[in-house]
């Protein structure tokens, strides 16, 4: 069992949340960005174009790693849901997590990264956290947890992000001061390997419940909480001199309102997620970005770090089921 820090980058409006990983012998540390949207551990590496990689940041360099090994013939490809993608070959090298230790972990090495993570200077890649078979390598290896779940007490891991500061993923353990009340557990739907769950209904800030399923998955490396249009529009209704802009294709409202709390529902337990949590940034001097935005087209909602760091989570891959609790 073992804990790890998260930390937000770009802590403004915390755009995602990197945790320390060390990979090879001597380990070289990278900041990855723990992904329970996505199954793949993948790197800036010393294969990734120089032009794709911004100053300083942290790069996984098999040959100076005495424990790396290339996986002849194998290779890996993503695109995630907005459109970003990343590709490249496969090493198999040891990978720490804290005091959690694989050797022989499948560390995906990119030749190939997308603008937006060209762009961003934070990150040095993903360690995804979904269920194995969502990983998208040739042929298919084991994320971080399959491989170091025997080894744990109990086959789970938390999340405890937070907003503006650190928080921590959890391996193994529930560190009850982490949270307040009760755990409320619901079962997983693993149908897209994904941290798949039912909400029983949500209320916006004192509004009555409204018993509306909706189909959610846990997503860390998703910034936002992506909803039906129809409960995006019914929030922004309750926040004078909002609006959808089409310029930046986002609900905006003016920063010096305090905006509704969003609760949702696990069975009749009430989640919250404060008003003042859903600021994703000033977009000028009046306007601010908010933290509810549309699901679009996708086939279910997406619960990213708007929600979760206002919550603490239980990833429990023995049902497999997922428990929220306030905090
Ligand atoms: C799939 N979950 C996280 C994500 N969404 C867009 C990009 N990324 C990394």
């Amino acid at each position: 069992r073992d804990t790890v820090v998260a930390n937000p980058a770009y802590s403004y409006y915390d755009k995602e949340y990197l945790c320390a990983v060390k990979i090879g012998t001597p380990p070289q540390t990278l900041p990855l960005d723990f992904d329970t949207g996505s199954a793949d551990l993948w790197v800036f590496s010393s294969e990734t174009p120089s032009s794709y990689v911004s100053t300083g940041k942290a790069i996984y360099t098999p040959s100076k790693s005495s424990t790396a090994k290339l996986v002849t013939g194998s290779t890996w490809a993503l695109t995630y849901g907005d459109g970003s993608s990343s590709s490249g070959d496969v090493y198999t090298d040891n990978v720490t997590i804290g005091s959690l230790k694989v050797a022989a972990q499948a560390v995906e090495a990119a030749q190939k990264v997308s603008s937006q993570f060209a762009a961003d200077t934070a990150l040095s890649g993903l360690l995804g956290l979904a269920f194995g078979t969502a990983n998208q390598a040739k042929p298919r290896v084991k994320t971080f947890f399959d491989n170091i779940r025997p080894a744990l007490p109990l086959p789970i891991f938390t999340v405890n992000l937070k907003k503006g500061a650190p928080g921590s993923f959890n391996f193994g353990y529930i560190d009850s001061t982490q949270y307040t009340g009760a755990i409320t557990y619901t079962p997983v739907t693993p149908r897209y390997s994904l941290w798949e769950f039912g909400v029983s209904g949500f209320s916006i800030g004192q509004g009555a419940k409204n018993s509306t399923i909706i189909d959610a998955v846990a997503d860390t490396g998703t910034s936002l909480l992506l909803l039906p249009i129809s409960i995006v529009k019914a929030y922004y209704a309750q926040i004078a001199g909002s609006s959808y802009s089409t310029n930046y294709g986002a609900y905006v409202y003016p920063c010096s309102i305090t905006p509704p709390d969003f609760n949702f529902y696990i069975g009749s337990a009430k989640q919250t997620v404060p008003g003042r949590y859903m600021n994703y940034g000033y977009i000028s001097n009046t306007q601010c970005y908010g933290g509810i935005q549309s699901q679009g087209t996708l086939m279910f909602s997406l619960f990213g770090d708007i929600a979760l760091k206002a919550q603490f989570v239980v990833f429990d891959a023995s049902v497999p089921r997922i428990g929220w609790a306030n905090k």
